[in-house]
């Protein structure tokens, strides 16, 4: 990648669209950028409902807010999310994430600190290992937890009063759950990918943010170039914005989003070489599918759970791959879209 970027030290992402940060740099103009209150977070109208109404309620009445389970693609929000339902109860965000508690006394460490009525974030939490796991059960139940004192024979179990709390579990990967975990959530959102229309609204407003003046269809042309998550409008929004600067007057227009945006090979329809790899995979190699996941990965040379988590989701809900109980398939619309005339004897697959 040519261009001059904010963040030339460290080298370039191996994918614009990636949906996940890809340096530190990264997580700390995600972090100046991150909405800090619900009226400020866009989109996601059915978990917003829900959490007002939640929040509302435990706030009303002094009392812990239910846990919480938010799940879906990488870069829809969820961390954000945890914040914001902290700061709009007024209370203390403890993070953490399941990987990093490798320990029961990890954890316990955690809750024992907790204050009245915190919130308790923990990302990846489909990591958590079985033993942290099995503490947290009575911890979100009853708040309270089970600690081993000493060792061999003189260990001894004794109980431990916890401070009511929220726990906000956050998780790519819902169906990763064991089902006791899953059970002890009382409520569960799915963040969804956003409309153009969304993104432009959160181009927009990062566009304020960073000084950058941004022509409505300049921000709408990011936004639909998103892969409909504000993770990458935020990224791409910074990579035009160079384009500008160098190129144009810093003014990001319409025309420059379009120039800047095929320069790093993202099309029209927001997809890069990543997706457009797996959809060319699928039809070519396969024609058209049914394949199943670990051949097409092998295919692209791609980890199966990168391909379930981060490409198909969008692919998916844009219409250009199905997931069937035989395999991966590519619709009417993918083949069109790599310009290659479907095959003639189809069957139902190809209702649309
Ligand atoms: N609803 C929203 N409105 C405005 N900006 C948003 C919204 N959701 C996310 N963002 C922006 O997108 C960035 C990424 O969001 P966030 O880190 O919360 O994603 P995530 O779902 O936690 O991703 P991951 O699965 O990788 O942890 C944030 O820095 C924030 O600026
Ligand atoms: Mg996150």
């Amino acid at each position: 990648m040519s261009i001059q970027t904010d963040d030339f030290d460290i080298p370039a992402p191996r994918r614009v669209l990636d949906a996940a940060p890809t340096s530190p740099n990264e997580e700390a103009i995600e972090r100046a950028l991150r909405p800090k209150l619900l009226d400020e977070y866009v989109g996601q109208m059915k978990a917003r409902e829900q959490l007002e109404i939640f929040i509302g309620a435990a706030r009303k009445r002094e009392e812990a807010m239910d846990h919480v389970l938010l799940f879906g693609p990488p870069g829809l929000g969820k961390t954000t999310l945890s914040h914001i339902i902290a700061a709009e109860l007024g209370v203390n965000l403890r993070q953490t994430s399941g990987p990093v508690l490798e320990k029961p006394k990890d954890l316990a460490a955690i809750l024992t600190n907790l204050e009245k009525n915190d919130v308790l974030f923990i990302d990846e939490i489909h990591r958590l290992s079985p033993v942290v796991e099995e503490i947290l059960y009575p911890a979100l139940e009853d708040y309270q937890i089970d600690i081993m004192i000493g060792e061999g024979p003189a260990a001894r179990s004794i109980k431990l009063d916890l401070q009511p709390f929220t726990l906000v579990g956050a998780t790519t990967r819902a169906g990763m759950l064991t089902n006791p975990l899953r059970d002890r959530f009382g409520i569960v959102a799915r963040l969804e990918f956003y409309t153009a229309e969304e993104l432009q609204r959160i181009v927009t407003r990062s566009a304020a943010l960073l000084k950058a003046p941004i022509d409505p269809d300049g921000a709408l042309e990011v936004a639909r170039r998103s892969r409909g998550t504000p993770r990458i409008a935020n990224r791409l929004l910074r990579r035009v914005r160079d384009y500008a600067d160098v190129k144009g007057d810093g003014r990001i227009t319409k025309t420059i989003a379009d120039k800047a945006l095929a320069m790093l090979d993202v099309d029209p329809q927001g997809f890069d070489l990543m997706d457009r790899k797996l959809l060319d995979a699928i039809v070519h190699r396969f024609d058209g599918g049914p394949v199943g996941l670990d051949n097409v990965a092998a295919a692209i040379g791609e980890e199966p759970g990168t391909i379930e988590d981060v490409i198909e989701p969008y692919l998916i809900q844009q219409g250009y791959l199905q997931r069937t109980p035989r395999g991966r398939v590519a619709t009417l619309a993918a083949f069109r879209h790599l310009g290659v005339a479907p095959p003639k004897v189809h069957g139902q697959l190809f209702d649309e």
